[in-house]
């Protein structure tokens, strides 16, 4: 029997993701063996703040020793959310399969009383350590106090037990992989809080020369996902920006046509430029890059460079 290790970061949702993953490529593959490898990076091990790490020009956090792995043949494919992965690979690698998206939107998950954005009271105290959702939380409701607030999914529900925080913000994908849906009190509408391109979306990564992995990770590839998560990641990285950045992007599929909404803020919400664009789905990449070109003549560079530092 074939046997093909898959490799992911050892936290309660990458595993989640990955054994769902496994679970579909079994089906897809059922003569094949599937182990699963757990790798720690360096952004599950290290104790400072990932705004220091970033300055070190720490581009894929959680992704470097998975590529590593990769590359040793320690592991022949990666699971990763997509939204962490850097807009490009290695040359020896590739995204060789994005599997089904769900739900791309963020929620709330608030105290008793707290659980909708819109009718907080002033002043409510709310947890996120993402740039993104800061800068439009804080557009949209600019009484709020954003705190920072770090750490995996548990750790951040946990933090709502004390009295720091009266709500805070996560990807509707993290909560429903890891089956704490019922843990949701409110899906944050795009028109308030743009989600980070990917967001909600997984990405199979591989040795571009394995074709046996790259074949076996393909049965599970989603067409419709992958053009609306390359139109998300082309304006990403047409601003010039990484995941890092207050960058929202969302689009959505109808018989064939894709609309691009793209978001870029100013850190404190002061500013947000808005954008969207329109066009047959097979021209995914290009209306990606089109709309960060447009913005970028709007203003966005501005916006994007002031994140940087
Ligand atoms: N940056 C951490 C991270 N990476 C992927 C997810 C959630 C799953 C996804 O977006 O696919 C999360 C947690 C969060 O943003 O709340």
């Amino acid at each position: 029997m074939r046997s093909i290790t898959v490799g992911t970061r050892g936290s309660t949702l990458a595993l989640a993701q990955t054994h769902w993953v496994v679970a579909r490529l079994k089906e897809e593959w059922p003569d094949t063996d599937f182990r699963i490898q757990t790798i720690s990076t360096k952004g599950d091990r290290s104790r400072e703040s990932l705004s220091s790490l970033v300055e070190k020009g720490n581009k894929g956090l959680w992704v470097k020793e998975i590529e590593d792995a990769l590359l040793n043949k320690r592991i022949d494919i990666a699971v990763h959310s997509l939204k962490d992965l850097p807009t490009s690979q290695p040359d020896e690698l590739e995204v060789a399969s994005i599997p089904k998206r769900v739900d791309a939107r963020d929620v709330l998950v608030g105290r008793e009383g707290m659980k909708r954005l819109a009718e907080l009271p002033q002043g409510a105290r709310i947890g996120t350590s993402s740039v993104r959702r800061r800068a439009f939380l804080q557009a949209f409701r600019p009484d709020l106090i954003v705190k920072d607030l770090r750490g995996n999914i548990d750790t951040r529900l946990a933090a709502l037990g004390g009295d720091e925080y009266d709500a805070i913000i996560l990807a509707a994908a993290g909560l429903i992989r890891t089956e704490q849906r019922h843990r949701i009190d409110e899906f944050i509408e795009p028109g308030i809080l743009l989600p980070a391109p990917g967001q909600g979306a997984l990405a199979l990564e591989t040795r571009s020369d394995d074709d046996l992995s790259v074949e076996v990770a393909y049965a599970i590839h989603d067409r419709t996902t992958d053009d609306r998560v390359t139109a998300e990641r082309e304006f990403l990285a047409g601003l010039g920006a990484g995941c890092m950045a207050p960058v929202g992007a969302h689009a959505t599929i109808k018989n064939g046509v894709l609309t691009l909404e793209g978001w870029v803020a100013a850190l404190d919400g002061s500013r947000v430029l808005s954008g969207s664009t329109t066009g047959d789905a097979s021209e995914c990449a290009d209306l990606g890059a089109e709309l960060a070109e447009d913005m970028l003549k709007q203003g966005a560079a501005e916006l994007v460079e002031a994140a940087r530092v």
